[in-house]
């Protein structure tokens, strides 16, 4: 199995691209979303962050309070430090098993989405990075497009790895600049690629 990290700047169009990949065929491994199931209400580590940060960090139904946590760790960096080291042991190691499972696997493509796949040093594990790029200001409209402020729009790309310098690590580049039908074609073109057949 060949197996794609695919990283990127948050709002550099990650997650628009894994949908392109999948469609073409890829499994799809989202790092958010492992993320997301391991702060359910019940886990460990979601009782580890309210003991940390206060229970003020739950909604009154228990779940965990996503825009007041990012609001915290986005804008401070011993918080964000903090709640990494809560959050990223575990995620890595769930990540691990499913990369050397799919490893072990038959044929086909296995494509990791980690926005902080460099940063934690995933990239090791994988046998391409893929990186999608955007103009600063391009990835700023898209977050605040979700409703995110623009104060803590800045702070999460200031909590990751320069573009420029991710782009020194990738061996694919996609840019999504421009329309999603542009950027479909880069990765169909890079898909066909890997994928002679
Ligand atoms: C702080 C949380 C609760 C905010 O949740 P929310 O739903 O508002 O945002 P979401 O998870 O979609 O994150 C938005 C984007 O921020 C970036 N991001 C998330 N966590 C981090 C982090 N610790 N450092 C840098 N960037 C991050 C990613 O690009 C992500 O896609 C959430 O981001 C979280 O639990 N973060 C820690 C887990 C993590 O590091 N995930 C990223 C890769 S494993
Ligand atoms: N040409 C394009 N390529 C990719 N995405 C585009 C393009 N034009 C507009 N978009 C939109 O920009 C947004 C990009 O956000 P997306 O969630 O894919 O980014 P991401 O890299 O996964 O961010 P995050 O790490 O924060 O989750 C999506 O809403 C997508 O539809």
């Amino acid at each position: 199995m060949k197996i794609i990290g695919l990283t990127g700047d948050a709002g550099s169009g990650k997650s628009a691209v894994a949908r392109i990949l999948a469609e073409l065929g890829a499994t799809v491994l989202d790092a958010d979303r492992v993320a997301r199931r391991l702060t359910e209400p019940g886990t460990p580590v979601l009782a580890e962050i309210a003991r940390v940060f206060g229970q003020g960090i739950l909604k009154p139904d228990g779940a965990l309070d996503r825009p007041r946590l990012a609001a915290r760790v986005f804008t401070d960096p011993e918080e964000r430090d903090i709640l990494n080291r809560i959050i990223h042991p575990p995620v890595q190691a769930i990540l691990e098993q499913e990369i050397a499972a799919a490893r072990d696997g038959g044929l086909g493509v296995l494509v990791v989405e980690v926005p902080l796949l460099l940063e934690t040093g995933l990239d090791k594990l994988v046998d391409e990075v893929w990186l999608t790029v955007a103009d600063p200001e391009v990835k700023l409209e898209r977050l605040k497009a979700r409703g995110l402020t623009p104060e803590v729009a800045a702070g999460i790309l200031a909590a990751q790895m320069p573009q420029e310098l991710k782009a020194e690590h990738a061996h694919r580049i996609i840019d999504t600049n421009g329309s999603l039908t542009r950027t479909r074609q880069q990765v169909i073109k890079y898909w066909t690629e890997i994928k002679p057949e």
